[in-house]
Parts: C-alpha cells; structure tokens; sequence
C-alpha cells in the first residue's frame, strides 16, 4: 500500500445536495477491489436492510431463548414510504408536531405547576439507548454550557445511573414545585431508570407535594409497568415508542422528540437529515452508498483482528458526545458471541474517541507511533459559524482545520488506516444524517458477520443478576432484622457462613455448591455495605435502632461481628 498516493490522489464520495463528503483514500490499499470485489458482503448487506424495512422478524437468532423475535423499525420511521403500516417519516413527524405543541405550553409558563409557577426545571432519566441519544443531541447544538448559554426557557438536567451522591446533588439545587421528571424506558423496567422514579416521588411526598404526576411525563412502549404508572398517577403527559424500536437506535422515536421539545432543538430537521442519509444508504452501488464503503473498508480493515479499534476524532466540541453515544450503538449491536445460526461465533467492534484536537493530546501518540491496532475515522464540519484571529494560522477555525490535515497526514506516514467524513454545518439535519449514517455501518458490518445486531442478551444478564442481588438484599435484611428481633444477640463470621445459617430459614431446601459460592459474594456485598453506611440516613434506617457491625480481615476474608445494641 502505498498511503500518501491514494491519499493525494483522493478517493471520494460526495453528495451535492448535503454537501456530504467521505474521503476514504487513507483507509483502503485499493480503490477498485473496494467498491468491486465484495459482491457477496453487498448483497448479504442489501438483502437485510430491505428485510427490516420490509418489517420482517430480523431480531432473532437460532439461539431462540436469548432472541427477542421481532422485527426492527427505526428505519422506517423516518422513511418517505409508508412500507410497513403505521410508520413513516410524516407519521414521525406528525408526532413531533403533537410533542412540541404539548410541550410549548410548559416552557411558555401557560401551563403551570400545582403551585401556580411557571415550571423551572426538566431533569430526563434514563439509561443506555434512553439517554445517550438525547445527551448527546442537546451538547451536539449547546455544548456542555447548555443551562448557562443557550437561554432555554427550562433548566436541562440528565441522570441516568443510580448513584444517590450524584442524584442528591442534583435534587438540592432544585426546587421540585417546578421541576418535571422525564423518565424514559423503553422497557419500563430497568433498574436504574426506575429506582430513580421512585426516589423522585419519595422525595416529593416527603415535600409535601401530593400531586406528583403534574411533575412527571413517561415515555415508554404501550401498557408497560412505567406506563401504566403514568397512567395511575395521571402523570402530565406520557408518550410511546415503539416495541420494534431498539433502544440503541430510539434517538428517532418520543426517546429523541421530548427531550428536543424541551431543549427547542428542530427535531423535524434531525429526522429529515436521517432520512437523507437512509436514502444515501440504500443505494445498490457501492461507489454511491458511503456506509457500504465504510463498512467494507472496516471489513477488510478489521479481517485477521488487524486494526481491530476504531478511533473517532469528532472536530468539533459539540459532538464531545458523539464517540460515548456510538460507543453503545457499535458495542452493543456488534459484541455477540454467536451467530444467527447459533454458531459460535465472537464479534466485536471496539470503539471510543473524543474531540479532536483534545485527545491527540491523550492517546494519539501510541495510535501513531505503538501497535497497529486501530483505524482512525475524522468527523468535522465545512462551516462554522464564527471565527476568531489566531496568529498563527490566521484563525481558529483555520487552526482546527490545519489540525485535521495534520493529523491525516501523520497518519498516512506512519501507516495508520483513516476516513474523513465532512458534514456541511453543525444543524440538527446534519447531527441527523451523522447518526443514520452509524446505524447503517451497523447494520452492515452485522450482516456481513451474519449476527443479530438488535438484541442485548450480554447486557440482560447483568441487568438479570442485579434483580437477583436486589431480592437478595431485601431477604439479609428481613432476615438480620428478625434474627436480632429475637433472643439472639450476636453473629460473628463471613459471608457464607451467614448465608448458609440464614439460607435454612428461607422456604428452599437444597442450594448447590455454585448458589452457595455466588450468593455469598451478593451477601459479602451487602454486608460490606452495611457496614459502610449503616448511619447514613435513608440507607438502613430500621437496622441502625437494631445493630452494629464491624468488619475485619482475616486469613484472606472479611469477618463480620454483628452485635445487638
Ligand atoms: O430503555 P430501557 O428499557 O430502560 O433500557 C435502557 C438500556 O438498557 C440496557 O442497557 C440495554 O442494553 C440498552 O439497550 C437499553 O438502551
């Protein structure tokens, strides 16, 4: 390969009407074999795009225990045509239209808070593809400054894990009378999302604010447990996605449209911009459809685990969170372990990155200079909106520019693949067309590997064993609480002693050696954490009047001693 003639030579794609660029001439060692050799790729890729527009089950596996056996529809929900029934790009948006005409009142103060003040503050919660995509698109128009600069009519506030410092934090700075709480799940069961709904009304009755659905809005799928809670308690408003919507790929569904609504971002505009790139990406010819050209140039990248990571440089401060928002969708939709067919089968699409010119300074040096490991893909805009002098360069867009130039000329010396894709301006429409632009790769590199892209069973499982250690955890303190009720004055010992004198209370007779093991761990853990925060109020406040505790190490395991007060 000889990188600096392909790269001065150029190879292009382009689109006049965007003003979309790819320039792929740093990634691929021949023009010709790229767009001509891979008939077999292309239409495995062409056929599954047109199976999941076509609303066929395409999420699922032979492995049918972990598949969720439907079909996929963030495509055509941003589609001209109405292929599937119920979904197209106008039914989107008449959506939208209803979402920003509910949500105006609220933000103009003509639909007021119980308290008869205009509302203050919206906080979204949620998790994974239910807050990534909406974070994201608020720092891609304001930047991480959005509360301070942008002079929206509402405070924005995210959270997402379950993390009661940071949520405490956040909650003491507001005034609840006026704040809305978002809360967004597609399955309206996640943990985090949920435990911090429930916090959230804890905290309001604790107020004395009784009518807590005037600060509430959902958005979920029709008739889940987060919907018909909305419903119970005649929350301001609830709106629903789809059961075919992939939480990774909801940024086109109600998952992107309130939080736009709140944030007075054109969501219209997004969703047109996805619906471009879709048209883009459909295309028969490789040489006309930029994500086939990037997915093959992946593919034959990434064969044999070569440059197996994928870098992206974002040159611009506002997609800050583009690489985290990517990282979920390539990750999670690539990272399986078998097949469709049920054959093993490990896959992967590593990815992370940052803003450009910030991590140069972070990790670029071993991406030059240490193991080849890695492709590098450069985003940035044509236009920007303003400039100032720089000596120099001239100015400080210049500058970033000579930073992109400069960074893909580096790397065509020391050998390291990279792809440039230029968008035209920082607008919804093009933040639109960037992320229809990733869900089409997606799509294509899992056809070409031949998995399922749109089930999670990795990420189930955790979310399977958190349940488990929640159960658990209520049962050590019912049972810590009852045994200390009673005569009983004292325990000393570990975890799995604990467990095994605790388990025979329990209704089940026989645990095996591997319950035992793993459930004393989940006891160990909890224990711990007793220990740790036992004075800290809300935590364990019916053990505090009970007990005290105190932990040691000994011989390689903690020992805990237990004492009635
Ligand atoms: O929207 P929810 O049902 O609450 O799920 C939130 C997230 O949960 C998990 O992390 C899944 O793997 C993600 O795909 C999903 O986006």
């Amino acid at each position: 390969m000889d990188p600096l003639k392909n790269y001065s030579e150029g190879y292009f794609f382009h689109c006049n009407e965007t003003d979309f660029t790819l320039d792929y001439s740093g990634m691929v060692e021949n023009k010709e074999k790229l767009l001509t050799s891979h008939s077999d790729l292309v239409n495995l890729a062409l056929d599954t795009v047109q199976k999941i527009e076509k609303g066929e089950i395409v999420n699922k596996t032979e492995v049918t225990q972990e598949s969720e056996n439907r079909a996929v529809d963030h495509y055509n929900l941003r589609m001209k045509k109405e292929l599937v029934e119920g979904k197209s790009l106008s039914i989107s948006l008449k959506y939208n239209a209803k979402i920003v005409e509910e949500i105006t009142p609220i933000l103009k103060g003509e639909l007021k808070a119980p308290n008869g003040q205009k509302y203050t503050d919206v906080i979204f919660n949620g998790i994974g593809g239910s807050s990534l995509g909406p974070y994201m698109l608020v720092i891609s128009q304001y930047g991480i400054d959005y509360n301070t600069l942008s002079g929206l009519p509402m405070k924005l506030h995210f959270t997402s894990n379950t993390d009661p410092d940071s949520f405490s934090h956040l909650i003491k700075k507001l005034d609840l009378n006026t704040t809305i709480l978002v809360s967004i799940s597609k399955s309206g069961t996640t943990s985090e999302t949920k435990g911090n709904l429930e916090a959230f009304t804890q905290i309001l009755k604790d107020q004395g604010i009784e009518k807590i659905g005037a600060h509430m809005i959902a958005i979920t799928t029709a008739n889940s447990l987060l919907d018909k809670f909305a419903k119970k308690n005649q929350f301001l408003a609830s709106y629903v996605m789809n059961v075919e919507t992939g939480g990774r790929t909801s940024i086109c569904s109600a998952v992107g449209m309130v939080p736009a609504a709140f944030a007075q971002i054109n969501f219209e505009e997004f969703l047109k911009g996805q619906s471009t790139m879709d048209e883009m990406t459909r295309r028969p010819e490789v040489s006309e459809n930029p994500a086939m050209i990037i997915s093959l140039a992946i593919e034959e990248l990434t064969h044999n685990e070569k440059h197996k990571n994928m870098i992206m440089l974002c040159y611009s401060d506002f997609l800050k969170e583009f690489p985290n928002y990517l990282q979920q969708l390539y990750m999670e939709s690539i990272g399986k372990n078998y097949d469709i067919f049920g054959k093993t089968k490990h896959e992967g699409q590593t990815i992370f990155g940052g803003v450009g010119t910030m991590v140069q300074h972070a990790f670029m040096q071993q991406v030059q200079k240490g193991i080849k490991d890695c492709f590098v893909r450069f985003l940035n805009f044509r236009k920007r909106k303003s400039d100032f002098l720089v000596e120099s360069s001239g100015s400080m867009g210049r500058q970033l520019l000579g930073f992109v130039k400069g960074t893909e000329s580096a790397l065509t010396k020391n050998n390291v693949p990279f792809f440039t894709t230029t968008f035209k301006m920082n607008n919804p429409f093009n933040v639109g067309m960037m992320v229809a632009l990733e869900e089409r790769i997606v799509t294509f590199i899992g056809a070409f590997r031949q998995i399922n892209c749109y089930d999670q069973p990795g990420v189930q499982a955790g979310k399977l064993a958190c349940k488990h250690f929640n159960a658990l955890s209520k049962i050590v303190l019912n049972n810590l609480i009852e045994y200390f009720s009673n005569e009983n004055n004292s325990f000393t010992g570990e975890a799995k002693k604990y467990f095994l004198q605790f388990a025979k209370t329990q209704d089940k007779k026989e645990f095996s050696e591997k319950e035992i093991l793993g459930d004393s761990i989940f006891v160990d853990a909890l224990l711990s954490d007793i220990d740790a925060n036992i004075e800290i109020d809300k935590s364990y406040n019916e053990l505090k009047k009970l007990i005290t505790i105190e932990r040691v190490m000994k011989e390689n395991k903690f020992i805990y001693t237990i004492t009635k007060k």
